[in-house]
């Protein structure tokens, strides 16, 4: 478990929260304090949150946090075996797209967001691997409101790292890491305040 105390702002040079098989960057701040609280009301309120639909084994099961999906055109994406529609960029998403492409040098077309309304909710062992993502490409992943245990897992060797991802937060996830690692966001009943949630990817626009 890494002690976030340790890195607060954001980092000159990001730590690199894997060893091998892929590279997990926690940027620490990158969005101020007042600021992210700006942000977690904005998101709150202006985003299309919607209960997420997934196919399990033929039968539509819905989750209990609340998911979104936003993007340059109205690209469908696939995962969880449901095509989904993506929306336009609203203004308070274009914003933080920028602050992301110069923080990390990537650039993104797509958003995934998320909402967790407290630690009851949460997400199972994944990797990003849908089709129509770009393989190999950077996942940015901002967070805003309550600071939650996020958890990496090796495929093979079962080796598990763990990190708080703070209010205001950048993490990436990149080169080889769906590949050899999943990631998951644990339920914990310590935790009673929503989490906001915003995963920004490349969709590969010749799929
Ligand atoms: O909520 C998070 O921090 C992670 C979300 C996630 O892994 C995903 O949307 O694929
Ligand atoms: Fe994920």
């Amino acid at each position: 478990m890494y002690n976030m105390d340790l890195f607060s702002d954001l980092e000159d040079s990001p730590i690199n929260i894997i060893n091998y098989d892929g590279v997990v960057e926690y940027h620490g701040l990158l969005i101020p304090f007042e600021e992210a609280n700006d942000y977690f009301d904005a998101l709150l309120n202006t985003i299309q949150w919607k209960h997420d639909q997934a196919n399990i084994l033929g039968e539509v099961i819905v989750t209990k946090r609340k998911v979104a999906w936003y993007a340059n055109e109205s690209f469908n994406y696939t995962y969880s075996n449901m095509t989904k529609v993506a929306l336009p960029w609203t203004p308070e998403l274009l914003a933080l797209k920028k602050r992301v492409e110069e923080a990390t040098g990537h650039q993104f077309n797509s958003c995934l967001l998320n909402l967790y309304s407290n630690g009851e909710e949460g997400m199972a062992w994944h990797h990003d691997g849908e089709t129509d993502l770009q393989k190999n490409g950077a996942i940015a992943s901002l967070s805003f409101g309550a600071e939650r245990k996020f958890s990496f897992k090796h495929k093979v060797s079962q080796e598990t790292t763990s990190l708080f991802l703070q209010h205001g937060s950048l993490l990436v996830m990149k080169g080889e890491t769906q590949t050899h690692w999943l990631h998951r966001l644990p339920p914990t009943k310590k935790v009673t305040t929503a989490r906001i949630n915003l995963t920004f990817r490349t969709i590969d626009q010749n799929y």
